[in-house]
């Protein structure tokens, strides 16, 4: 008989995590309701000329480009492929509820987006309109960015030094959730179970041994990150002056944020007397996150609170784009069972050779092509390196778009565009096994999945290219292998990958139960 593992629920009742659902509904409704009148009116009044030239998917009128904006929501993938096979090379315009939106297409465009400084097309104040972060995450000094840093420094650096807890910790974790035994199949809720052991992995490296285990701990991250993207589309519907009062009013954020401070303050206040009593250095000093972010911080941020938030923004950035990414290399897999004996044969010869490590896992050309080509075909954003202008912008074919548009990059149409991946229609999953070795002893490094180009944005581009994607590249190709050595699985009988749900620009894999089984030699 199959087993259904299920995710034990958090145990600890003086934790709450649900939302104010009921009345969260309310409050944005009337304000969706204020909002689109507000928006009507002064989009009305506001065309801009220089946006006129730039070819519109779906309507190019103040008024009815609220519809595009609306479809756009549900039919994203459509419009940005028609957009980029009409104009490529070239820029057309989508609109969405606040702004226009112009999408570069082909290389030389996008390396116009690539280039542009920070001062005139910007991150910051785009992430700032999506995530509300002074709302939402809450930092204590919001221009220090001291732990994207850490990522790209301290995290990229020890990626083959932690390689060894790593390893230890999702073992013990797959372990845990998915008992195997006795040669039966054991059914798995796969997108909750791969969280639950991406979340407690990737805490091994940032908070270590007891923490990374505790179930409340992780409960309390991988809620936090779901809780501020759906309160930051909330309050956004709001003017500025009514922010704050709307984010207190509608989210649990602020009390997230104590349970989590409170969860780490022991080990911060015993960290931090140890750096009294000896300086920067001393023995058995913890080698992880937490300490990486301690030693950084500078003024507020130099606190249990300060670091808190900074710990819950890494986790927000890093758990639930890693186990999704992961869930979607496995349903590819499953659909396409015929690359089962050709990973194995390689996954195994590498170990012979040089057992679980990360050269090891460097070794494995066709577990990295295999999970490039599925962020190729299945990314979990259809636009990449996305920006507020807050100066005018000229592009390098002399269209100038106006401050406040929105610039992008179409990748879900440009990971699918024929002249660049011929059969870029079909899942190939050595697509990149076969370009690496045509070029050996070229720049071989631009088909590794760590490698972000104008061809492949799945990490962006540029000088804000994924700071985690080393660590996120590494914890799952070295998942992704250890499942296909250790474990037989299939879907469901009669079942096949669920249909991914696309909305409002993002992919995300549709659920389904995984069977696993001991692996048969
Ligand atoms: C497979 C997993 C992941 C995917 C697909 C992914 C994807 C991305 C993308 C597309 C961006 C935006 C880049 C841009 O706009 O130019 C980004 C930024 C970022 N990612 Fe990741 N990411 C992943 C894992 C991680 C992990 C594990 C961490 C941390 C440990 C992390 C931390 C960040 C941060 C902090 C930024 C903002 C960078 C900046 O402000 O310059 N990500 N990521």
């Amino acid at each position: 008989m199959d087993t259904l593992v299920r995710t034990p629920l958090p145990h600890r009742p003086h934790l709450s995590y649900s939302m104010p659902d009921e009345f969260a509904l309310k409050v944005s409704f009337l304000a969706g309701v204020l909002f689109v009148v507000y928006l009507f009116v002064s989009r009305y009044f506001r065309g801009d000329p220089m946006l006129d030239a730039i070819p519109t998917i779906g309507f190019s009128d103040p008024i009815l480009s609220y519809l595009s904006a609306f479809q756009f929501n549900f039919d994203g993938v459509r419009m940005v492929k028609e957009g980029y096979e009409k104009t490529r090379p070239g820029l057309f315009k989508i609109a969405n509820f606040r702004r226009w939106m112009v999408l570069a297409a082909g290389s030389g465009l996008i390396e116009d987006v690539r280039r542009a400084p920070d001062d005139v097309l910007s991150m910051l104040e785009s992430l700032k309109e999506s995530l509300q972060p002074e709302y939402t995450l809450d930092f204590l000094n919001p221009e220090d960015t001291y732990s994207t840093d850490v990522m790209r420094s301290k995290l990229t650096r020890d990626v083959a030094a932690t390689f060894k807890e790593v390893r230890e910790e999702f073992v013990m974790a797959m372990h845990d959730l998915i008992p195997t035994r006795d040669d039966k199949w054991v059914k798995v809720p796969i997108i909750e179970t791969l969280q639950r052991v991406i979340c407690r992995t990737s805490n091994r490296i940032f908070v270590g041994v007891p923490l990374c285990r505790d179930h409340d701990y992780q409960t309390l991250n991988l809620t936090f990150a779901v809780n501020v993207v759906r309160s930051a589309l909330i309050i956004r519907l709001f003017p500025k002056p009514l922010r704050l009062i709307v984010s207190r009013m509608i989210s649990n954020l602020p009390s997230q944020i104590q349970q989590e401070i409170e969860f780490i303050r022991p080990m911060v206040e015993e960290r931090f007397a140890k750096i009294e009593e000896y300086g920067e250095d001393w023995d058995d000093k913890p080698n992880d996150m937490l300490m990486w972010l301690m030693s950084e911080a500078k003024g507020v941020e130099r606190s249990v609170e300060g670091v808190a938030r900074q710990l819950l923004f890494v986790n927000f950035a890093s758990i639930h784009t890693t186990s999704l990414t992961l869930t979607q290399v496995l349903y590819r897999l499953l659909a396409n069972p015929e690359y089962i004996e050709p990973l194995r044969e390689e996954i195994d010869a590498v170990i012979t050779e040089d057992g679980w490590t990360k050269a090891g896992i460097d070794k494995m050309h066709r577990i990295d092509s295999f999970l490039r080509e599925t962020q190729r075909v299945d990314g979990l954003s259809l636009l990449a390196v996305t920006r507020l202008a807050l100066r005018p912008f000229t592009f390098s074919n002399g269209v100038t778009v106006p401050a406040g548009t929105i610039v992008s990059i179409p990748a879900s149409a440009t990971h699918t565009d024929e002249r660049i991946y011929p059969n870029a229609d079909e899942f190939d999953g050595f697509r990149f096994v076969r370009l690496r070795a045509g070029k050996e002893g070229t720049v071989t490094s631009k088909y590794q999945s760590v490698t972000p180009s104008s061809e492949h944005l799945a990490f962006g581009l540029g000088r804000h290219a994924c700071p985690g994607r080393f660590f996120a590249v590494n914890e799952v190709k070295a998942l992704f292998a250890y499942i296909v050595a250790t474990y037989d699985i299939k879907f469901e009988e009669g079942k096949g990958a669920p249909r991914a749900l696309c909305i409002a620009g993002l992919r995300f894999p549709g659920t389904a139960n995984v069977m696993f089984k001991t692996r048969q030699k």
